[in-house]
């Protein structure tokens, strides 16, 4: 283990869920759920349709309540807070995104995303000289997101991968500590999703913010993540490095030989 790695590892974990479970209609979608999240690091969560990936992501947020257990993040206790609350505290949730303008520009929602994150009032004085700041960083993530070509163009007329692009540079720009990407690949072209690959390593390049990334595809799990979590059937069925995980019996034999195969084809 290299001495960055150690550090972290050593570091307390940035969010932590304590027997997390929730139930619809006596269905636990989530249940028991205790796992740690390093700071800084990169987890993927993993399962099969109906595993509680999604619902878990809802949890961790705060658009569900929980039924029973405790997230804890930054050592605070956020088990009641609302989502908005969760949001000004750092964890970035995805593809959720209700602040996309879908007439202003590329740049221009980017912008507005490192404004509302400065919580600006109006004054005449100052604000050309923000105005100039806000645009600096707008303009510095969007060559981190590989958009510079777009600066211009309305939201609405991106394609589909370029969105997803645009929503994780809005989720930068709001300076989110810890980002939960739920499927970024899910439902765009198979020649869009090196470009979503690409800049998703290099936010973590950076190294300044924890991903929480839920996948299907398992080369991009495989090469991105620290850490693995399988999730089956609502439960926690394992957590470790990517190795441990692919050499873990249990999860061999609950699913992951033929569900890899499935996820392979797909
Ligand atoms: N609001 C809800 N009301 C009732 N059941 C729900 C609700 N949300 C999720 N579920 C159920 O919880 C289970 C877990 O669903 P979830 O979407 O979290 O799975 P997932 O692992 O994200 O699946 P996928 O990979 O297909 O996205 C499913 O059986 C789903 O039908």
């Amino acid at each position: 283990m290299n001495s960055a790695k150690a550090a972290r590892s050593a570091a307390p974990p940035i969010l932590e869920t304590d027997r997390l479970t929730v139930a619809f209609g006596g269905h636990a979608a989530v249940r028991e759920v205790s796992l740690a999240v390093t700071d800084r690091s990169f987890l993927s969560i993993i399962g099969p349709n109906g595993a509680g990936k999604t619902t878990l992501f809802n949890l961790l947020s705060g658009q569900l309540k929980p039924t029973s257990g405790r997230i804890t993040y930054k050592g605070m206790d956020i088990t009641g807070l609302p989502s908005y609350e969760r949001t000004r505290r750092g964890i970035g949730r995805s593809f959720q995104l209700t602040h996309v303008f879908p007439r202003l520009s590329v740049l221009e929602n980017i912008r507005l995303a490192v404004q509302s994150r400065a919580g600006v009032r109006y004054d005449f004085f100052s604000s050309l000289r923000r105005h100039r700041k806000f645009e600096a960083e707008a303009e510095s993530l969007l060559e981190l997101m590989r958009l510079t070509g777009k600066r211009n163009s309305p939201a609405i007329q991106l394609a589909h991968g370029e969105k997803r692009k645009l929503e994780i540079a809005m989720l930068l720009a709001l300076d989110s500590d810890l980002l939960l990407l739920d499927e970024p690949t899910a439902g765009i072209s198979l020649e869009e999703v090196p470009a979503i690959l690409e800049v998703i390593r290099d936010v973590k390049r950076q190294g300044s913010r924890t991903i929480v990334l839920i996948e299907h595809k398992m080369e991009m799990v495989l090469d991105l993540s620290d850490e693995i979590a399988v999730l089956y059937q609502g439960e926690l069925l394992a957590h470790g490095t990517p190795a441990a995980i692919m050499g873990n019996e249990t999860v061999q034999s609950a699913y992951l030989g033929g569900w890899y195969d499935d996820a392979a084809e797909a």
